[in-house]
């Protein structure tokens, strides 16, 4: 089996890596009694005075930007001059010549762009630098101010993933930052070049074309706040889908333990639910997107093409016509495009991630979340599993196992019956195949053939533990012990209590004082006392896990080496205790003792397996000789 402590502990940290926890990050902020700012409040303003405490980058910013606007004012211009002066006036010449002005037009355009790059890079690395230089601060606060605090909260804390996790998310807000400062840029610079394009080629032309221009602009700008909203809803609702489902996955073992799947599917599937509605919401506000691209982009080409006979007649030439459609499919068109899109997407991330950045929140990378309670099993009130007088516990009739179709059985043929008050040792050397067959007595392993009862009901692996099923009849101790950051309480109940009732206190005071784990109760400091994993040992794991099975209302307890990292006399202690307990007791044994205090013993040993009493054995199996005479000096035996 494998390690399982503190598994909690760490599926409750950091989710989704780059997506973040603004839910986390609110909760906690509501749980330390700070109301967290609006996330999306401030983050204009902020950008606004960030960009106006450097001027000089900004006037070469637009100094540059200014070449983009002649490019785009050569383009739609020269393609008239080539038309009208050119090829339509019988001068080829001419037209090639005014097309390669405009080529050359393209070039400088292209080496202004170049610098503009440059200049953004000047806003947004010191940008970059801003919020890296809080979020470790904060982060190092935290770290500071977290030792001393116990168990998991305290390591998270002072842990470097919140930061990374963060410093991450600072990434995405100056991509996001160069993002919008590009197109919003471009776009005013392209708006200008050919509005005057457009009134250098014939003033008329602004009247077909600015109106929807406008119109579009203005339904866009109406909108976008809105647009946003929504935006930011969609990502966080995708963001807190993929923390429920990080958490979940590397929380299964956790879950599974506890019989958690119905209320962790529950709350994964109210995430996805969440996500679906902002999806749904998001589209419906795409519709103003559509709309504002329609009227301010397409609706002018389309104005013009109709208009095109009125525009001739009122002395617009045909190059005036051409130039004009130019500037609007090859320049605005695309300018706006990118400026609705970008602004829509980029700045509503670029809001979520800066107000997450202010709210400042290395706290809120689930370092200090509370941890999902583990869901107690519920525990059964009437013994349903025990089959009736003289039924056996424990059959298992030609059971062959083998943990792959073409791997060598590890069982095979095996026969076996426990009794209802029977206490099976089961020894043999490491890797004979005792834990498997613990799991497959527990119904977690399906036989590849033969047959396995308990008290006289077939053994089915179950999807959920079942009160009625397997979980009624047998618990089982596996070779590492389960302890989760969790009180005591939940560390005992987590396989016992059902969730509308509570095991009374005598009963689980009267479960660690039975396994000889009284010391190590008022050691932790009572029930109510928080259990780090890490901070037991593993003996004291194991006398955790003694004392939940112990509560256990199943008749038959199957210990795979349970007790192994506790010295013989605790070993004993616990052993005994669920044999003074009544029902059946199946031990992997550890040690000789284990095997003496049996009333029968499995050697298992391939096809040479034995099962009879100690004296019958040291006879008959040369094996349980050997393995008795290794574990303990003949003269003790
Ligand atoms: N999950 C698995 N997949 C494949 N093979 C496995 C798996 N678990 C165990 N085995 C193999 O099955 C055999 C029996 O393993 P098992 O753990 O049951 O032995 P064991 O008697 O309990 O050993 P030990 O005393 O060392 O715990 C071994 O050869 C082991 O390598």
């Amino acid at each position: 089996m494998a390690e399982t402590t503190g598994a909690t502990g760490a599926a409750g940290t950091g989710a989704a890596e780059a997506r973040s926890e603004p839910g986390e990050a609110r909760a906690q902020a509501r749980a330390a009694g700070r109301h967290p700012a609006p996330a999306q409040r401030g983050p204009a303003r902020a950008g606004l005075r960030f960009l106006l405490r450097r001027p000089r980058v900004l006037v070469a910013l637009a100094g540059w930007s200014v070449l983009e606007a002649a490019h785009t004012f050569a383009l739609g211009f020269a393609l008239a001059r080539a038309l009208d002066d050119g090829f339509l006036a019988g001068r080829p010449a001419l037209g090639l010549a005014w097309l390669s002005a405009a080529a050359c037009g393209l070039l400088v355009g292209a080496w202004g762009t170049a610098r503009v790059y440059r200049q953004v890079a000047a806003l947004t690395e010191p940008l970059r630098d801003e919020l890296v230089r809080r979020v470790v601060g904060r982060g190092l606060y935290d770290a500071v101010a977290a030792v001393g605090v116990p168990g998991d909260a305290g390591q998270d804390a002072s842990g470097t993933g919140a930061v990374s996790r963060l410093t991450h998310q600072v990434e995405i807000a100056r991509d996001s930052f160069a993002g919008l400062v590009m197109v919003s840029r471009s776009f005013v610079f392209t708006l200008a070049g050919a509005v005057l394009g457009l009134f250098a080629l014939a003033p008329l032309l602004l009247v077909v074309v600015v109106p929807p221009l406008a119109a579009g602009l203005a339904v866009f700008a109406g909108t976008l706040r809105a647009l946003a909203r929504r935006q930011r809803d969609f990502l966080v609702a995708d963001e807190e889908l993929a923390r429920e489902l990080g958490t979940a996955v590397r929380a299964l073992r956790d879950v599974t333990a506890c019989g958690a799947q119905a209320a962790v599917r529950g709350s994964v599937e109210r995430r996805v639910t969440a996500e679906r509605r902002a999806a749904d919401a998001l589209a419906r506000w795409g519709v103003a997107r559509a709309l504002a691209l329609g009227l301010g982009g397409r609706l002018p080409v389309v104005l013009l093409l109709v208009l095109a006979p009125w525009l001739l007649r009122h002395g617009v030439s045909a190059g005036a016509l051409a130039g004009a459609l130019t500037y609007l499919t090859q320049a605005l068109l695309p300018a706006l495009q990118s400026l609705v899109h970008g602004l829509g997407g980029a700045g509503a991330r670029l809001a979520v991630v800066i107000g997450r950045l202010r709210e400042g929140a290395p706290r809120e990378c689930a370092a200090t979340a509370p941890m999902t309670p583990p869901l107690p099993l519920p525990r059964e009130t009437t013994a349903s599993g025990q089959g009736g007088p003289g039924v056996p516990a424990l059959e298992l009739r030609g059971v062959t196992f083998a943990y792959g179709p073409a791997a060598a059985p590890v069982l095979s043929g095996l026969d076996l019956t426990v009794p209802a008050d029977g206490r099976l040792a089961v020894v043999g050397p490491s890797g004979a195949g005792k834990s498997t067959l613990a799991l497959l007595a527990a119904g977690l392993l399906r036989p590849s053939a033969g047959e396995i009862r308990l008290y006289g009901a077939p053994v089915v692996p179950e999807q959920r533990p079942d009160p009625r099923g397997m979980a009624g009849r047998r618990v089982l101790i596996p070779q590492e012990s389960y302890v989760f950051t969790g009180t005591v309480r939940e560390n005992l109940c987590c396989d016992t209590a059902p969730p509308d009732s509570a095991l009374p206190d005598s009963a689980l005071l009267g479960a660690f004082e039975a396994v000889g784990a009284g010391a190590l109760l008022r050691r932790l400091g009572g029930l109510e006392a928080v259990v780090d994993p890490v901070a037991l040992s593993a003996g004291e794991r194991q006398q955790l896990a003694f004392a939940r099975a112990y509560l256990s209302p199943a008749p038959l307890a199957v210990l795979d080496e349970a007790g192994s990292r506790l010295d013989p006399a605790a070993e004993e202690l616990a052993e005994s205790a669920f044999a003074r307990r009544g029902g059946a007791l199946v031990v992997i044994a550890h040690r000789i003792s284990s095997a003496l205090r049996a009333d029968r013993v499995l050697v298992l040993d391939g096809p040479r397996t034995r099962c009879g009493t100690h004296a019958e054995l040291l006879e008959c199996s040369p094996l349980y000789r050997d393995l008795v005479a290794g574990w303990a000096p003949p003269s003790r035996v």
